[in-house]
């Protein structure tokens, strides 16, 4: 009778937890009906049922399994031309989502409209950050948050972070040179623990030497998806979110007791100078946080027994993470993808050199110093910022800015008509959007050249059309300095070594290592797609950007 009884109470679940679902997908595509009956432009395939995944699936299948979604997308832009802006139904993976790749559209969504954060970018960005911050937050929380940090990444500022830069991309070219000659390397697991090591510091002001040794942060950085592909299995594995829970749960430990340290040190420094203003430690964003808190507390409280609010510690510790989430694959990606280009334009390498020659004399050894003393120099570069820029509009590691559609608010498409974007997901697409035929001439070249030329050559770099790092209110804080450090990177690394793809060695000895499932696999679905584009470096997803296979290369010395 017992087991009747529970049977028909999970029958009853079901069926009420079935026609729930049911009316979810029932309202959804209603929605995308009613914007398809208006006229909007829609990918076409879409079906009541499936809405457009077996649309997206067909696309996917003629990339590499591993590339990112943003990729797939621009294939899909490619169908739009005439409108550059249109309506795609990937749910449940995602809302109803206005995809554009429209300049002028793009830049009203960024700038005249500012449309708030979509809710989804908390939930991509959750497992790593923790919780709600800078990038995902809305309204006043985020212009609080972005007013306290932004004098952390002005012009001054900067100028300070040059010498620590300089020492770590000396330890880089240490490891680089202890590589050389000796066998393939993967540049990509190299490139991001610089890049750690540089945003540990500008975040957490911390030295953890995440080049010479091993740092639980940074693996359980590493070991969190951020957001897989979206025809990833890996995706579904059950295990994920423990997995994910275990990851965050180290990487709160790690920040609050590191945020705790700083505090106590920072309350000391207060006391002893009984200056309650500012204090030495106030450059990192950390330091810059509990500066304010600090000076939020009332004059008259004695800072003796004063404890951080967890509160407090909490959100300090979401946005803490959430920088070093921003600050590391994005920057450590593209630098591989520049020496990649390099590699692959060996006019550009010639170039390169020979403005580094110019402006630092033939010692590569005095590099360091020189930017040192005086890291205006970095200005003097500027095709070295060309190369930079240059390879951030093909690979522009942030693939997708999404906004929330509002009431009342229309984008335009190209031949004038209008899509509502409330209950919308709207989608602005920079990679697409930076090879639009239709205004950039040679898009798919590698033109350094584009960002030297005046404003009446063909080459100049069409209006808004250019946003690697978003455009408006809520573009990237952190632009100048990666561009710093790209720089810096590029500047003490070209005329000390060559960098050479390995792809085709690595490939040959994947083949070799197989097993025997992995050899019956391959007999059955074959070895798949494995280039992008006619490159066997693309942009793939694992926590954050990143080159396909972590890019084998070889590296070779430079006599000089
Ligand atoms: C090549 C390197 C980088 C690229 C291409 C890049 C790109 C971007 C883009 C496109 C956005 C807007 C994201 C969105 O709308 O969803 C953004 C926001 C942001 N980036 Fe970066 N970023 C880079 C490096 C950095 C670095 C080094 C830092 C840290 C110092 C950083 C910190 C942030 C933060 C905090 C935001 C949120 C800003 C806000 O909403 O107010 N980024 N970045």
């Amino acid at each position: 009778m017992a087991i009747h009884n529970n049977l028909l109470a999970l029958g009853v679940l079901a069926f009420i937890g079935l026609n729930y679902l049911i009316l979810k997908i029932y309202r959804h595509r209603s929605h995308v009906n009613r914007l398809r009956k208006q006229g909007v432009c829609i990918t076409p395939g879409w079906s009541w049922v499936t809405g457009h995944l077996l649309v997206f699936a067909r696309y996917a299948r003629k990339f590499p399994r591993d590339i990112t979604m943003a990729i797939v997308m621009n294939e899909m832009c490619l169908e739009f031309p005439k409108t550059e802006t249109f309506i795609v139904d990937l749910w449940p993976f995602m809302n109803v989502a206005i995809m554009t790749y429209n300049a002028e559209a793009g830049l009203l969504v960024t700038s005249k409209y500012n449309l708030p954060k979509s809710p989804t970018t908390l939930d991509t960005v959750k497992a790593i950050a923790g919780g709600p911050n800078i990038l995902t937050m809305n309204g006043s929380d985020w212009k609080y948050w972005r007013s306290l940090l932004n004098p952390g990444f002005s012009a001054a500022s900067l100028v300070d972070h040059t010498s620590f830069i300089v020492d770590s991309v000396n330890v880089f070219c240490r490891a680089l040179e202890e590589k050389a000659e000796k066998g393939i390397i993967l540049l990509d697991d190299y490139a991001v623990k610089l890049t750690f090591d540089v945003i540990m510091k500008v975040v957490m002001d911390a030295d953890i030497n995440y080049q010479t040794s091993d740092h639980p942060f940074a693996l359980a950085l590493a070991n969190t998806e951020a957001a897989p592909s979206v025809f990833e299995a890996r995706k579904f594995n059950p295990l994920r979110p423990i997995r994910e829970w275990y990851n965050g749960y180290k990487m709160q430990n790690f920040v609050t007791k590191s945020v705790k340290k700083r505090f106590e040190e920072m309350k000391l420094e207060r006391l002893v100078s009984s200056n309650k203003k500012r204090t030495s430690q106030a450059k990192s964003v950390v330091g810059m946080t509990l500066d304010s808190y600090f000076n939020e507390m009332s004059s008259k409280q004695s800072l003796e027994g004063v404890e951080l609010a967890p509160g407090f510690l909490n959100v300090v510790a979401y946005q803490t993470r959430m920088f070093l989430l921003a600050g590391n694959d994005t920057t450590s990606s593209t630098i591989v993808f520049i020496y990649n280009t390099i590699a692959r334009n060996p006019e550009v390498a010639a170039q390169l050199r020979q403005e580094h020659e110019t402006v630092f004399g033939p010692d590569v050894s005095t590099i360091g110093a020189q930017l040192k003393a005086k890291p205006a120099l970095l200005n003097d570069c500027r095709y070295t910022l060309a190369v930079i820029k240059e390879t951030l509009r093909l690979y522009p590691p942030v693939a997708i800015n999404m906004r929330a559609g509002l009431p009342n608010v229309s984008i335009p498409t190209l031949d004038g008509d209008k899509v509502p974007t409330e209950g919308c997901s709207v989608m602005v697409q920079p990679y697409a959007m930076q090879i639009n035929p239709r205004i950039w001439v040679r898009p798919k070249e590698f033109l350094p050249e584009r960002w030297l030329v005046s404003s009446d050559h063909e080459l100049y770099p069409p209006p808004n059309a250019y946003r690697p790092f978003d455009i408006g209110p809520r573009a990237c804080i952190g632009q100048q300095l990666t561009l710093n450090e790209m720089r810096i990177v590029v500047i003490m690394t070209m005329r000390r070594f060559d960098i050479k793809p390995a792809y085709d060695e690595f490939d040959e000895l994947a083949r070799k290592n197989l097993g025997l499932l992995g050899k019956l696999k391959r007999g059955i679905v074959g070895e798949g797609i494995k280039t992008f584009d006619g490159d066997r470096a693309y942009q793939t997803v694992k926590t954050g950007t990143h080159p396909s296979d972590s890019y084998p290369c070889r590296i070779e010395l430079l006599k000089g």
